[in-house]
Parts: structure tokens; sequence; C-alpha cells
């Protein structure tokens, strides 16, 4: 049965985001994910973590910035120092929250830019990532993100992140599957699960079209989490949608799942 990691940057926003962590563990989550911890000290989550029994599963590394349509620098050629800043800053908030894995965002491709350089950029960073955590058993995931959440980003199908992950040939870096983004721009979400299964690290769930709850849309998700278990997948299952209305009112679809 998958473990569900709570996103506390989707979930529970009727509340502050350090009060997120007392009401994921209210709400039965074990584990949690967010994209990024930078805005406070390591120490001040790693006590919200301890005080409430939750194991932090993954965060991201930096943005960039946001405002200019930037979604990751290590794909960006000219921006190396900067992406190693980011690597080093992201090793030293996985060491005190003691989180397993950490998403390198790659980067947006600028149209008319040259993606195959861009490519080289992002797995050349990744190497650098791969040796910094590799001695502390932290490992990388990539994830590949639909248009319609942010164009031309560098990876949009499986099989870009999949291409990457070879040629990094580093035994660290691994895929986050989010369904969400799979179903938009590729769907046959079962054979795809068998195709990635070998490098599979982290997955996350939301509905589609409307990326809220699992319990809606195209997606059979109680299929999904079965094939999950028929490959053998033993990771984390982020929960990353938009509640409908309230986060708790609309877990009812966990309780099935909730480890008692
Ligand atoms: O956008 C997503 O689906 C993610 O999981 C990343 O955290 C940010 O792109
Ligand atoms: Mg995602």
């Amino acid at each position: 049965m998958p473990k569900f990691a709570a996103n506390l940057t989707m979930l529970f926003n009727e509340v502050p985001f350090l009060d997120r962590f007392e009401a994921a563990a209210k709400a039965g989550f074990k584990y949690v994910e967010y994209l990024w911890p930078y805005e406070y000290p390591a120490e001040e989550l790693k006590a919200k973590l301890d005080q409430y029994g939750l194991k932090q599963v993954l965060f991201n590394s930096l943005p960039g910035d946001i405002e200019a349509g930037e979604w990751g620098v290590s794909a960006i050629p000219g921006r190396e120092e900067e992406s190693h800043k980011h690597i080093d800053l992201a090793l030293e908030y996985a060491l005190v929250l003691q989180c397993p894995t950490v998403l390198i965002m790659g980067g947006v491709v600028p149209p008319g830019e040259s993606r195959a350089k861009y490519k080289q950029t992002f797995i050349d960073n990744l190497r650098y990532a791969s040796e910094k955590f590799k001695p502390h058993g932290i490992n990388i995931v990539l994830e590949s993100l639909s248009p319609q959440v942010k164009e031309n980003y560098l990876m949009k199908t499986q099989d870009d992140a999949l291409e990457i992950i070879e040629l990094v040939e580093r035994d660290n870096v691994f895929l986050q599957l989010d369904y969400y983004h799979a179903q938009n721009v590729e769907g046959n979400l079962s054979r795809l699960t068998d195709r990635v299964k070998n490098v599979l690290y982290h997955v996350q769930i939301a509905s589609v079209p409307d990326r809220h709850e699992p319990d809606e849309g195209e997606i059979n998700y109680p299929f999904i989490f079965n094939k999950l278990d028929e490959i053998g997948y033993e990771g984390y299952v982020g929960c990353e949608y938009k509640p409908r209305t309230n986060t708790v009112d609309g877990l009812t679809w966990f309780d099935a799942y909730k480890t008692k």
C-alpha cells in the first residue's frame, strides 16, 4: 500500500505554513513534502517534524526568479555557480531535515534557445549534485512538467527525464513521476508505470483535469495504487493537489489508506 505524503505547499492552506505540520499529523499523515523549505531555518522545520512525528520525504532546489518566469536554474547555461549554491543549500537542509530525496529543478528553455545546451548544462549540474549528495545517501529526482503548468520546461515527457537520467550516469539520480503531468502530456499511465519502474523513486498525484483530490477526474487512482504495489514500488506518494474546498473535508479518499 502506498505511503502517502501531505504536500504542505498545496494542502492545509487554511492555516499558516508552520501550522500545517500539526494539521497534517492530525489528519493521519506520517510523511510530508513541500516545494521549498528555505524561508525558515532548517532547525525550526526539523523541530516541527519531530514534534508531530512526521518524516520529510522530499523538497526542491530553489526555483530562481519565479517572477521572471524561471522554474529552476540548474539547466540554464551561465548559471552554473548559482546552481551549485542551490545544490549546496539543498544539501544543508536535507541533512538537518533528514530528508532522503531532493528534486533538482531544471529550468525553462526560452523559445529559440538550444535545448541541447540546456540539457547538457543540467547533466553537468546533476553530476555535481550527485557527487555532493552521494556521501550522505541522499538521492536526486527529476520531474517532467506539463506545458499548461510550465511551458517550455526542459522536461515534458517522461522520456525527456529518462534520457537525462541515462546520460547523467549516476546511481543516485532517479525519476519523480507526477501522474497529473503524465496524464496531461501522454496518458497510458499503467504502461508508463511499467516502463519507468526501474528508475521510479517518487510519485505525486492529483486529479486531471482540475488538479484536485485523487477521487475525481479521469485517472483511476485505486487502479494506479494497485499498479504501484504490483511493481513493488516502495517510495512515497506525494499528495500534490489543490483541495476542492477545505483540505480535511476532501480527505475522505485517504481514509482507506491511513495507517491506523
Ligand atoms: O510542479 C510540480 O508538479 C512539482 O512537483 C514541482 O515541485 C514544481 O514544479
Ligand atoms: Mg509534481
